[in-house]
């Protein structure tokens, strides 16, 4: 495996890549866009903090690129989409920086709260300046956190402990969580007209872009200070500037940009109460040490075929939870290629549903194996990252469900697809528990018993005498062991369904003979 280290990780991190028997490391830091492109063309994955943009053409130029992995929260340097197209599998580290930011936060806060900064660079340009440098304090004042994930409820922890008020704006923090912290959760609305103080701690995108602007500054309290630890451009630049030149806003502290390095220009350098960091937030030896190490384990783990951790564009499974599920895998596979070549053309739905014991699982990566199989035979490169975006692109609407229906089984997986005219077709599959072995046990509700490999000449005749013999005499004639049968008869009706586990698929002669026989109504070879 070969390993580009495009930004500066921890060299703990670095060290384990290298520890590892096969593995090539490569570490490029500081390369420019052109370099990363020519640096990628035989990497089987790429390690980065920040700094290095990870772009489709990134992703087009690697053609053995399979993991890229993120030594930090953001994944906002990383095009995820053109990764999941090609399925590349992308991950981060979530939590390793988390004190860290809080505690820059807090640090920024102080410093918005105390003129430290100013007072120092006065001290060293020889002055004294006592009188001008008196400030206020945090005790009794509103703290409002727009964002209360992991960083933001570490910040909300701090302010308590200091006799702050908090306000939580975040649409996914719910109200127990909010009553545990002791917070109160509200509006973007509220937290605007009541706070204090504002810091913001979510992703940036097309919702938080400028999500405290123009308008927010306009509703906010005389005095506000404010504060992103964030992202870029969640608190607006050009708003901001003009709220602390108006006197709107008292005081601020920045960590990071709009552009990043920060234009040497920017009017941000030259207000005096605005705390500038250049994006430290990640920047202790302890987050550095824990991410670094955390995203070249996870990288390893997931390039060496074992359990896939914190990624962004599949589910990520632990390891318990994975053993656990592993024999249902293949069985999933199977099922879904198997539907597939039964199900015929034009497919336009394919519906999952989990029965009995198999619903107390995380079932997330079996739905993936499902989709995964289904397009083995259509579609190149496919895996679980990509298949679902695939079968999207193909027209396929996915649905999964768990159902508590009784069923013949302790548990079962049944693949339903449903073409363009309506027509459905159904296959169930389970284990037999004592050697976890995976066994198709349903086709269309007529039940069989059938091995999940190989090749398989699938049947539906007139239930009449001879058709077993036929088939056994046309395939001997093709050189055709039979492996494996096994018949359902639908008496009511008058047909049967047969499937037979070949050594190899006949040939067109012989498929053409089975075509011909009048009590045939039709077949299918099907290649698992
Ligand atoms: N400055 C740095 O060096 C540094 C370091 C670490 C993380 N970060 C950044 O800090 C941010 C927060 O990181 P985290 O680890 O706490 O992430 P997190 O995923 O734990 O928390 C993000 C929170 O934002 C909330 N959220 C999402 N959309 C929202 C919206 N429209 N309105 C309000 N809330 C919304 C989510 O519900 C979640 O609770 C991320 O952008 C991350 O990239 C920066
Ligand atoms: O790598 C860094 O220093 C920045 C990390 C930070 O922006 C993150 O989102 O985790």
């Amino acid at each position: 495996m070969k390993i580009l280290v495009a930004d500066k990780i921890s060299p703990k991190g670095v060290d384990f890549f290298k520890a590892q028997q096969g593995y090539t490391v490569v570490e490029a830091y500081g390369s420019s866009p052109e370099q990363i492109l020519e640096l990628v063309k035989d990497v089987d994955a790429i390690a980065v903090r920040s700094e290095t943009k990870v772009t489709a053409e990134v992703v087009a130029a690697a053609p053995n690129l399979k993991v890229v992995g993120r030594a930090g929260v953001g994944v906002d340097n990383i095009d995820i989409d053109a990764a999941t197209e090609r399925g590349v599998i992308v991950m981060n580290t979530p939590g390793g920086n988390t004190i860290a930011t809080a505690e820059l936060t807090f640090t920024h806060m102080l410093c918005g709260t105390r003129p430290i900064a100013q007072a120092n660079a006065t001290m060293k340009g020889g002055g004294w300046g006592r009188k001008q440098y008196s400030g206020f304090e945090l005790m009794g004042k509103t703290l409002g956190i727009c964002g209360f994930g992991r960083i933001g409820a570490e910040v909300a922890k701090r302010a308590q402990a200091f006799g702050m008020t908090v306000l939580a704006y975040d649409p996914f923090l719910t109200d127990a969580r909010a009553q545990s912290m002791g917070i109160s959760k509200v509006t973007l609305d509220d937290v605007i007209a009541q706070s204090d103080y504002i810091t913001v701690h979510m992703p940036l995108n097309d919702e938080t872009r400028g999500m405290i602007g123009k308008d927010a500054f306009a509703k906010a309290k005389d005095g506000l200070r404010v504060f992103n630890c964030a992202r870029g451009g969640i608190i607006d630049e050009a708003a901001l500037i003009e709220a602390v030149q108006s006197g709107k806003v008292a005081a601020a502290g920045l960590d990071v940009y709009e552009g990043e390095p920060l234009a040497e220009d920017s009017p941000l350098r030259k207000l005096d109460n605005v705390v500038l960091t250049p994006h430290l937030g990640a920047s202790t030896a302890e987050a550095q040490e824990s991410v670094g190490v955390e995203v070249a384990e996870q990288m390893v783990e997931a390039l060496n075929g074992g359990t896939v951790r914190n990624a962004i564009n599949m589910p990520s499974v632990d390891a318990k939870a994975l053993e656990a599920l592993k024999p249902y895998l293949s069985l999933g596979e199977a099922l879904g290629t198997f539907i597939q070549q039964l199900g015929g053309e034009c497919i336009e739905s394919l519906k999952i549903t989990y029965f009995g014991k198999i619903t107390e699982l995380d079932t997330l990566p079996l739905s993936r194996a499902i989709q995964r199989g289904f397009l083995k035979h259509i579609v190149e490169q496919v895996n679980d990252v990509n298949a679902p975006k695939k079968l999207e692109e193909l027209g396929v609407k996915v649905e999964t469900t768990s159902s508590n229906t009784d069923t013949s089984y302790q548990e079962l997986v049944e693949v339903q697809t449903i073409d363009a005219t309506g027509k459905s077709r159904t296959v169930g599959g389970t284990l037999f528990t004592r050697r976890q072995e995976p066994r198709i046990v349903h086709i269309d509700h007529h039940g069989l018993e059938v091995n999940t490999s190989g090749t398989l000449l699938v049947l539906k005749n007139q239930d009449v005498p001879g058709i077993i013999g036929f088939i056994g005499t046309v395939l001997s004639e093709d050189g055709i062991n039979i492996a494996n049968m096994s018949l359902s008869r639908d008496q009511g009706e008058g047909f049967a369904i047969s499937v037979y586990e070949l050594d190899s698929v006949p040939s067109e002669t012989t498929q053409s003979k089975i075509t011909g026989h009048k009590d045939i109504e039709k077949f299918r070879v099907i290649e698992l």
